[in-house]
């Protein structure tokens, strides 16, 4: 199927530790599935061998897939194990974590408790501590400690070493130049038995801040002396275009003074109310004339930006029809959102408190001030710290939970929340979760309290989260049984969970709008990136130089996630110094 330089069948044939370097689109999955297939037909699998693929992100595990079935047969397919890092090491620490945690049951700490639960704890140290505390002795694993409790558990036990071993005699690790300090640990344990394919690129390494080094690549040719393969600028993904040459020569600055074919750069001006986005949008229904008269079947355009902030402003203006005063519509623009879970999962989970509270009232409220006071401290998501006026406010709500303060004095946060409880006990649930639901996201919506509204804000986001039917699943299969919700928490939350190790095995076809990080590994036909003014910008005035080192590489991921075409939008008063 594929035409093979003599490079490629060399590597095909190799039984050494490989390191597989290349640019974007430079065909790295590529070999990587061959070279599996390959070890399959040679039948180097022995029987309930598996090859095991590692990588990042979900959406990576679904684009590997996808490719995969291009390349190689169902059958081969099988014996291919392709995970994430976290949905592998979870699955070793679930089974054997016992045996260094003093709590024999292990559970996950969902990411949106963890942050809230964290909130308070800023110094690192002590957050880690906390972390680790909280696995080692009530057996609460948090998500940032996947690689690290693995390779103990790996280093702890070599027999279990060796069972994971002899399942998996060949692993291949994607995006290894991403690999922090913990999973690099971890690969050494996997690596004491296991033949290590490396698939790396340094200049696409944008995880920097969370632990990826730019040492990682030597490291590895020192541990393993692997046999090396570099396919360095060679591009098959955007073949007889100039989008790669325009992603190499944004690294040194030379494409200032150059002209390209399928990369414009456009500077627009930034308008206010109707015309906001008016530009982006425009370019977006361009885009997908150009693919719909190039033909292109199961076409995909993505629009990159570089904030959440601004992933969500153009979510909602491509959501709406804006109709200007000449009477001229731009119509509503369906596409899929590649969002943060945090928040919206903590509006889930109250949601599903009050349709629970109707039918178990004494304690609805306690329940409410303790979900909303989460939902404040961590819908930001990640490490981050809430902000210091959330902060203050869930302190009173806690506070409150545990010394209740006399009527007439208290604050009007607490006032709102009994509002919603009085308001939630005399609702009449219909038995269709779907309307019982946005009854209560309604109940929400209305508040005089900007932080109850705010919950059902993040609510709304479920939608885009594609969560709505996992979600009115689960409910309802609870109001068949009861009639009632009682149970919904515990069911919203464990239905949330489990999308962290569901391989999403969506496509991305038709409009999809990211952030630029979360774009890495994959490709789209089309690619707009978008920048915003002010605080949605790739580069920072006052920024460090590492910063902006940082900010071009990611720039050079976003522009080669595209096969056939680039545009680039920065407003025109402000244009980026990365670009102009
Ligand atoms: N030898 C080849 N001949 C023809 N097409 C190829 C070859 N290798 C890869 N391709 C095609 O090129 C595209 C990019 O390949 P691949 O995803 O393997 O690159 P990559 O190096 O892993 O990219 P990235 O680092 O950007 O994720 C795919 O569409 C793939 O089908």
């Amino acid at each position: 199927m594929f035409e093979l330089t003599e490079n490629r069948k060399k590597l095909l044939e190799s039984i050494e530790h490989l390191l597989v370097l290349g640019g974007p689109g430079s065909g790295k999955t590529t070999i990587a599935l061959l070279k599996a297939q390959k070890e399959i037909l040679n039948s180097f699998l022995k029987p309930k061998q598996r090859i095991l693929f590692l990588s990042f992100a979900r959406s990576t595990i679904a684009r590997v897939i996808q490719q995969a079935k291009q390349i190689i047969t169902n059958e081969q397919l099988k014996e291919i194990r392709i995970e994430t890092y976290h949905g592998f090491t979870w699955s070793l620490l679930k089974s054997h974590g016992y045996l260094i945690s003093f709590n024999r049951n292990i559970s996950l700490l969902p990411p949106p408790e963890a942050t809230s639960i964290l909130a308070e704890i800023e110094n690192l140290s002590e957050r880690a501590f906390e972390k680790n505390r909280l696995f080692d002795f009530d057996g609460i694993l948090h998500f940032d400690l996947f690689a690290e409790k693995a390779a103990l558990l790996l280093s702890k036990s070599q027999k279990l070493a060796s069972i994971i071993s002899d399942t998996y005699p060949i692993i291949i690790l994607d995006e290894f130049q991403d690999t922090n300090n913990k999973e690099w640990e971890f690969i050494q344990e996997l690596g004491k038995r296991s033949r290590l394919i490396a698939l790396a690129d340094a200049e696409q390494r944008i995880y920097e801040f969370r632990g990826a080094d730019p040492a990682r690549i030597g490291q590895f040719i020192t541990k393993y002396n692997p046999e090396q393969f570099d396919f360095g600028t060679e591009n098959n993904r955007s073949l007889g275009t100039d989008i790669t040459t325009f992603g190499n020569d944004l690294l040194v600055g030379s494409h200032k003074t150059k002209k390209y074919k399928h990369v414009k750069l456009l500077q627009y001006m930034v308008m206010k109310g109707t015309a906001l986005h008016l530009e982006l949008k425009s370019q977006v229904f361009i885009g997908m004339n150009y693919l719909r008269k190039s033909n292109v079947s199961d076409w995909s355009l993505a629009i990159l930006v570089p904030t959440k902030q601004l992933m969500l402003d153009v979510s909602n203006y491509l959501a709406t029809e804006q109709v200007f005063k000449s009477f001229k519509k731009l119509p509503i623009l369906t596409h899929e959102v590649a969002l943060d879970t945090a928040g919206p999962s903590l509006a889930a989970i109250i949601i599903a408190g009050l349709l629970e509270s109707v039918n178990a009232p004494l304690n609805a409220f306690n329940y409410l001030l303790n979900n909303l006071s989460a939902h404040m401290r961590g819908r930001n998501g990640g490490d981050k710290t809430p902000s210091k006026a959330n902060l203050a406010a869930s302190k009173i709500l806690d506070s409150y939970v545990n010394t209740p303060i006399e009527k007439g004095k208290q604050p009007k946060l607490i006032l709102e929340c009994r509002k919603v409880i009085n308001l939630c006990s005399v609702l009449n649930f219909t038995g269709d979760p779907g309307k019982d639901w946005l009854m209560i996201r309604d109940i929400l919506l209305a508040s005089n309290s900007k932080e109850i509204q705010t919950v059902g804000e993040d609510a709304k986001y479920l939608r885009l989260l594609n969560k709505g039917a996992i979600l009115r699943g689960q409910l309802g299969e609870l109001w068949r049984t009861n009639a009632t919700y009682l149970g919904a928490v515990n069911s919203v939350r464990n239905a949330l969970l489990q999308e962290h190790f569901n391989a999403s095995t969506r496509d991305y076809k038709g409009i999809q709008l990211m952030t630029i990080h979360k774009s890495k590994g994959k490709e789209f036909d089309y690619v707009i990136i978008y920048e915003g003014a002010y605080n949605n910008r790739y580069v920072w005035t006052g920024g460090t130089e590492n910063e902006l080192a940082q900010s071009t590489l990611a720039m050079r991921v976003a522009v080669t996630r595209a096969k056939k075409s680039v545009v680039i939008l920065t407003p025109k008063n402000n244009p980026s110094p990365l670009l102009f």
